[in-house]
């Protein structure tokens, strides 16, 4: 696997980049990481490689096509050439667009990442996805890019405040529910060492999730139907961010939100048991709890959802929970069931 997960050390990237005989590096950055921990990483680049530090406004609103295009013109600017390796270093919005311009610059040139949120390191820096929002459409621009490496530093983990450790939770949760209901309990038991940012405990989550993920993405790398269940909650997620134009609900959250509502969509559908239902929805309901919409937002919400990219002949994919730690795509619910469940009289 090409990706190390370790606590104050990014010595594997150093000796990366002593290996491929790199000698200019392209830091792809934004504004928080680059004032917390630049020199950090920069202590891990020998002086004489030419290296370029490209930061970035930080936040979702920012992972946008202008900005991809400032990362062109900075690139052309500074005669970047094939031979660069191009460095991602944030949360999972740097990530995704770093990947978008290493894939598409020069048709392409290599790029590591170095993700420094929790959502990234248990998500979004595996797999390749990369892209930005476009038209009020979440990902709906973007390619499949895979790093050369991963380099996982958890101790970045530290400095994070307490809503961006819930985003990555949300992602973790979604592994324990598709995959390892075993993981969910874990994240239940260890809410306050989470919350502490017990580093062991940390790196244990990491671990756990990276396994899962690097498992899932390696039978399916392009997402042709296996892959789907890693966008558990996704669905109807997605559709919250957008609706509120990235600016109310960080990703994590609003998978959060997108997992309770597919899991009543599912226990509606006698797909789960009552028992099942109430363990999980208390679970991430003590998290962040659910809210109503109105049918006037639920038609918007349900508009934007028909263009979810899992969607096949226009009809909206639904992955719903089956048993416990298991998931499946459904292509076929019934509209009133998604207006039942985002009108919220159950909760
Ligand atoms: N490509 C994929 O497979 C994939 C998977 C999951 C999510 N995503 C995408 O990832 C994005 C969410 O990523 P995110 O949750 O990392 O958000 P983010 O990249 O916006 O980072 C969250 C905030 O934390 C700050 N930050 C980063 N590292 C920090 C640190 N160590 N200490 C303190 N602050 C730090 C950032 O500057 C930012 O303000 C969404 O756009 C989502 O679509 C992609
Ligand atoms: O890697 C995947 O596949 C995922 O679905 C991971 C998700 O957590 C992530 O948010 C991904 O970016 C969503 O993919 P998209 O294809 O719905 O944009
Ligand atoms: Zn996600």
């Amino acid at each position: 696997m090409n990706i190390f997960i370790d606590k104050y050390n990014l010595s594997r990237f150093y000796e990366y980049v002593l290996d491929e005989s790199i000698n200019r590096i392209y830091i792809i950055t934004d504004k928080i990481v680059n004032k917390l921990y630049i020199e950090y990483l920069k202590s891990y680049i020998d002086n004489n490689i030419e290296t370029y530090v490209y930061v970035l406004p930080p936040g979702e609103e920012n992972k946008t096509i202008e900005n991809v295009l400032l990362i062109y013109d900075d690139l052309i600017q500074n005669n970047i050439d094939r031979q660069t390796l191009i460095v991602s270093f944030g949360g999972g919005v740097v990530g995704d667009i770093a990947g978008f311009v290493a894939s598409t610059y020069k048709r392409g040139i290599k790029y590591i990442q170095i993700p420094t949120t929790f959502l990234s390191q248990v998500d979004s820096s595996i797999g390749g996805k990369t892209g930005f929002d476009y038209k009020g459409f979440k990902n709906i621009i973007g390619t499949f890019y895979f790093p050369e490496r991963i380099f996982i530093d958890v101790s970045f983990l530290k400095s994070l405040s307490k809503r961006e450790i819930i985003c990555g939770l949300g992602e973790v949760f979604k592994y324990g529910l598709i995959a390892d209901y075993s993981l969910f309990q874990f994240i239940k038991n260890n809410f306050k060492n989470i919350y502490d940012k017990n580093l062991d405990i940390l790196m244990h989550i990491v671990n756990s999730s990276v396994n899962i993920k690097h498992n899932i993405v390696s039978k399916d790398k392009y997402d042709k139907g296996l892959r789907n269940i890693l966008n558990f909650g996704h669905t109807i997620g997605h559709s919250i961010e957008s609706y509120y134009n990235f600016s109310k609900y960080n990703h994590g959250e609003a998978v959060i939100l997108g997992m309770m509502y597919e899991f009543y969509i599912a226990l509606e559908l006698s797909l789960i048991d009552k028992e099942y239902f109430a363990e999980v929805y208390n679970t991430l309901s003590f998290i962040l709890p659910p809210i109503s919409f109105t049918r006037k937002e639920i038609e918007d919400l349900i508009h934007i959802m028909k263009n979810d990219k899992k969607n096949i002949d226009n009809n909206i994919a639904f992955v719903l929970p089956i048993d416990k730690g298991k998931v499946d795509v459904f292509y076929h619910i019934n509209e009133n069931l998604i207006i039942k469940a985002l009108e919220g009289d159950w909760f």
